[in-house]
């Protein structure tokens, strides 16, 4: 084994740079045996110096993290800092000054993947980031190196371990939507700005970086269609159970049955209570993947938190250390199928829609006449006339697979007849 240190600058110290500092003390000797070399932490930049941290020699702590950085004895720069700046600066001055760089933000890669895979090509670097897709779930590199020689055709499933985490609760006990996003995050799975999570930001960022590697195209954040949670309501959760089924929120990438192009969404969506992602809880994530010859592969465990997150970091700091040794580098970015990423109106499922109706004769045929009238066939139809005597009643429409194009011009014909009063809610269903 080689007696000099491999050099660790640690940039960010919160919910998961606390715990990848801990795990690279508790288990330096199995890291330096894996790895071939000890590696020592060499530096820790903070926001707060004075803040007392647990196991972390206050000699190393520094708040100028651009110095730390460009020290030009660091192996591996591992970034938990989050956000776009000043992250992206300091991941490309690493590059530039020798350092490999092990990180975990979504948001950062969704938007400027393919510019921090250049800089890391142009210096013989590396750039791993397992931790920013579905926390501690090996999946970035199954996809990126064990299914490498397959053809993927889709990745289904739950990446927002906070989302997750309130639907689940409100689902199950019947909690608020804010006591259980206060409850997230002082567990430390929501990010630092939760809109984030609750608006599908990261799980839309979590997409683009999926697709990207799973089609070997470019996909940016922009090329993503996103829904929040902050919607769904205990009516919703009511018509899904009516009809066996549960609401999560889901990120859907899929290559086209033609093969010729690609789409990627999240939103929430009805799927069965038989389903496997119905039975996911909490912050757990479970991700699908649909290949050609593999078949169907599903990635289970826990997507969000401190010491869950820190082992995806820590992995890749093996590999990338392992590298450093070598003398070599990993898989960079592959685009080269350069696919075009169709628009959601392209997008083919099934849908839920709840309507406010005037309880009167001729109503339903009207309604289902809209449908018809856009191609979009009707699966099942359940109208319930209301208690308060308003003359109105409530019209559930679940359709067969349809467009969301014509999906949405039915919606928007469906709006302008003076018996429908308004469109309670419209839910994707999946999984079926
Ligand atoms: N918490 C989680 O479950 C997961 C988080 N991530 C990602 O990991 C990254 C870190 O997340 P958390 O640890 O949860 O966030 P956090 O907010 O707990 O930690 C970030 C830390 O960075 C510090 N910081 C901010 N700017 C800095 C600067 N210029 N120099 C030095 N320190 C600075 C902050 O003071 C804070 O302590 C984010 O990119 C997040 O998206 C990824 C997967 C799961
Ligand atoms: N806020 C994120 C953290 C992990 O990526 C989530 O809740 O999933
Ligand atoms: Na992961």
């Amino acid at each position: 084994m080689r007696t000099r240190p491999l050099k660790v600058a640690l940039l960010g110290c919160g919910v998961v740079g606390s715990e990848v500092a801990r795990i690279m003390t508790t288990h330096a000797d199995d890291l330096a045996a894996r790895i071939g070399a000890p590696v020592e932490l060499a530096g820790v930049a903070v926001r707060r110096p004075d803040k007392v941290r647990e196991g972390i020699d206050p000699a190393l702590v520094t708040t100028d993290a651009t110095a730390l950085v460009k020290r030009g004895d660091i192996d591996v720069v591992v970034e938990v800092i989050g956000g776009i700046e000043p992250a992206r600066t300091l991941i490309t001055t690493a590059f530039e000054h020798g350092a490999s760089v092990v990180s975990a933000n979504k948001a950062l890669l969704a938007q400027d993947g393919a510019a921090l895979h250049a800089a890391a090509e142009e210096h013989d670097a590396d750039l791993y980031y397992e931790a920013a897709v579905a926390g501690a779930i090996p999946l970035i590199r199954p996809l990126r190196e064990s299914l490498a020689g397959d053809k993927v055709n889709r990745v289904l499933g739950i990446v927002n371990g906070t989302t997750n985490f309130i639907l689940d609760k409100m689902d199950s006990t019947g909690a608020g939507y804010q006591e259980a996003l206060d409850e997230a995050t002082a567990l430390g799975y929501a990010e630092a700005d939760p809109t984030a999570d609750v608006e599908g930001f990261d799980a839309a960022a979590k997409a683009a970086i999926l697709a990207g590697i799973a089609f070997h195209t470019r996909v940016r954040l922009d090329d993503v269609y996103r829904e929040g949670m902050t919607e769904v309501t205990a009516a919703d959760f009511a018509s899904a159970k009516a009809m066996g089924c549960t609401i999560k929120l889901l990120a859907i990438c899929e290559r086209a049955a033609d093969g010729g192009s690609v789409t990627a969404r999240v939103h929430p969506a009805m799927i069965p209570l038989t389903h496997p992602l119905a039975s996911v809880r909490g912050a757990y994530n479970a991700v699908f993947v649909e290949s050609d010859a593999a078949g169907q592969l599903m990635f289970y465990g826990p997507g969000a938190g401190g010491s869950p997150t820190a082992s995806a970091v820590l992995g890749d700091l093996v590999a990338v250390c392992r590298n450093r040794l070598s003398g070599a580098t990993g898989p960079g970015e592959s685009a080269y199928a350069a696919l075009p990423v169709s628009s959601m109106g392209e997008v083919v499922t099934r849908y839920h829609i709840s309507l406010d109706v005037a309880d009167k004769p001729g109503v339903l045929a009207q309604v289902a006449t809209v449908f018809a009238e856009h191609g979009v066939s009707i699966d099942t139809v359940r109208q319930q006339g209301r208690q308060d005597g308003g003359g109105e009643a409530s019209l559930v429409v679940v359709t067969h697979r349809a467009s969301d194009a014509s999906l949405s011009g039915t919606v928007e014909a469906l709006r302008k007849l003076d018996t429908v009063r308004g469109v309670a809610s419209i839910m994707r269903v999946e999984g079926e």
